[in-house]
């Protein structure tokens, strides 16, 4: 079916049918779903090479499948997908492409712009990134007074940030010792200062990732950064410790950094999707080029499964499906993420921009009102810590917060029985969250201990879980480059799914233009003493950093 103008599709017949089907369906608790069903994990499961989708533990039926199926259908979701395959501009309020899958292309696929070829550029690319990070792990790229690079500080923010950070922090154990890479993103100074306290100027490699070369807070780190520098060095001694990864070469030159140490990437590849491209240079150096060939690898047969498999035992499609399911049937406004895996400590934080940025949004692709809710509030912690922060509510609060858990079945770092427990926690929760306790097995465990009378009526309430909270268990057999492609790029386009049903354009952001903006009309405020004209609590606040800031 043609795809429909955007805002159309809560007026047709399958989303109203879903509305129905959830009224229906609301009262069914999991523990049934899963009595009524032995097979039910193998029904709701989908396995790709070693990544296992776990979804059994939704309040999902095979006809809720079979409904948010046919609602992809008539949203036109196999045609988006071709037409992103195909390079068709489907960012159309920046009329680009969108190709970060071309990013990790194979030797044979071919991804056209315009109809023109792009991996053949992709590749001389990646060639010259992996050139240069072998020369820095090998030694061949000195600093000025001829000692190797020890520390690769990057500095980036947002999309030219999460990525590598948290690529570099799950690939830990396969990064080279000679080289430790650091992350300087805020504009508050500590972070760049606690983390130059720790380099040699001369010893130091900066690599100033920023797609635009024009983020405010990006270039006021690499100033800070140069002037640091230049305490020990000389101007000239900058080519050796400054590269930049950016799509702008004329920013980059004016900044002073040598067009033959620039690192380039095209405008069809949006920030938060550009972890596969030249912005994973930090990765490179760290890991070398073979592991970063196996984390492409692994996002390349994600990409396959998903532009091939049916729609129902697709995982990313799936996770979409599920996603929209839960927030706009459902009114679940957030969706937790719990990796149990300290290597992915900073998936939540990666997956906020990723999906947040792609989908909160409050109008169609086309600028049309929306009159349905959208991209969920995601928010989330490394596991067990979350466990002892935040699942009092996810167990007895009164909001319904579907939750992924990611489980690598192998640990990094063996120690002890660590890993056995750290995986039974998070099956634990995962069957409490959908088992919940009921007022009999409650009472039971209470009459049990020995507890009567007043104490049992105050405490039997409390020892009530209702359980069927829903979970998606995202399964690896380790964490490693191939695993952490699959799953990176499985999220990408469980994000473009969503995108499609709702009818908005994942690719922009122009949500984050304005706070920028008056920024940038504020910061000459602060430092002056003119009268000024915002808002009451506006004003306030600038008056008293006028007078006690610095
Ligand atoms: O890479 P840059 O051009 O410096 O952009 C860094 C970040 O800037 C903004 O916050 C955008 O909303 C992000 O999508 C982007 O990743």
């Amino acid at each position: 079916m043609a795809s429909l103008l955007a805002n159309d599709i809560n007026l047709t017949p399958v989303w109203a049918q879903l509305h129905h089907h959830q009224r229906a369906t609301r009262p069914v608790h999991m523990r049934d779903l899963f009595e009524a069903d032995p097979q039910r994990f193998e029904h709701f499961s989908i396995e790709l090479d070693g990544f296992l989708l776990d979804y059994s533990k939704n309040r999902v039926t095979a006809r809720t499948m079979e409904l948010l199926t046919e609602l992809a259908r008539t949203a036109g979701l196999g045609d988006w997908m071709r037409r992103l395959r195909d390079g068709e501009p489907v960012n159309v309020s920046e009329h680009r492409a969108v190709m970060h899958m071309a990013l990790r292309a194979g030797e044979h696929d071919h991804y056209c712009v315009d109809g023109i070829d792009v991996v053949p550029d992709v590749h001389a690319t990646l060639a010259r990134c992996f050139d240069f990070a072998r020369r820095v792990r090998d030694g061949e790229w000195l600093g000025h007074d001829g000692r190797r690079i020890a520390d690769v500080v990057n500095i980036g923010i947002g999309g030219s940030d999460l990525g590598p950070m948290l690529v570099d922090s799950a690939l830990r154990p396969f990064a080279s010792e000679a080289v430790r890479v650091h992350f300087v993103s805020n504009l508050d100074g500590a972070q760049l200062m606690q983390t130059l306290a720790h380099c040699d100027p001369a010893t130091t490699l900066f690599i100033v990732a920023s797609k635009s070369f024009t983020t405010p807070e990006t270039l006021a780190n690499a100033e800070a950064a140069r002037d640091w520098f230049l305490r020990t060095a000389t101007a000239a001694d900058v080519a050796r410790h400054f590269v930049a990864v950016s799509t702008n070469t004329p920013a980059v030159c004016r900044f002073g950094i040598d067009p033959a140490n620039m690192f380039g990437f095209w405008d069809w590849v949006g920030g938060r999707y550009s972890v596969w491209s030249a912005i994973g240079l930090p990765v490179m150096i760290a890991v070398g080029e073979a592991h970063f060939r196996d984390f492409l690898a692994g996002a390349r047969e994600m990409d396959a499964h998903f532009f091939s498999a049916p729609f129902e035992r697709n995982i990313p499609v799936v996770m979409g499906l599920l996603g929209v399911w839960y927030n706009t049937f459902y009114g679940a406004h957030t969706h937790a993420i719990m990796p149990y895996s300290q290597g992915l400590a900073r998936l939540p934080a990666y997956l906020q921009q990723l999906d947040m940025e792609s989908n909160g949004k409050r109008v169609g692709r086309y600028g049309e009102k929306l009159d349905f809710d959208t991209g969920p509030v995601i928010w989330g912690e490394v596991g067990v810590n979350s466990q002892h922060a935040f699942f009092q509510l996810l167990h007895q609060g009164t909001r319904l917060v579907p939750c992924d858990f990611i489980l690598p079945l192998s640990s990094q770092y063996p120690v002890g029985d660590h890993h056995r427990q750290l995986v039974a926690n998070c099956l634990a929760q995962t069957e409490a969250l959908m088992r919940g306790k009921t007022v009999a097995e409650a009472l039971a465990q209470l009459e049990d201990e020995g507890v009567s009378g007043d104490t049992l009526d105050m405490l039997l309430p409390q020892k009530v879980f209702p359980g069927n909270q829903p979970s998606n268990t995202l399964v690896l057999d380790a964490l490693c480059p191939r695993s952490l492609g699959m799953l990176l790029a499985a999220y990408e386009h469980k994000v473009f799914v969503e995108g499609v049903i709702w009818g908005i354009n994942s690719f922009d952001q122009w949500g984050v233009e304005y706070g920028k903006l008056l920024a940038r009309r504020i910061a000459p405020e602060l430092a002056g003493n003119g009268p000024l004209s915002h808002d009451g609590s506006t004003n306030a606040l600038i008056e008293r950093y006028r007078r006690r800031g610095q």
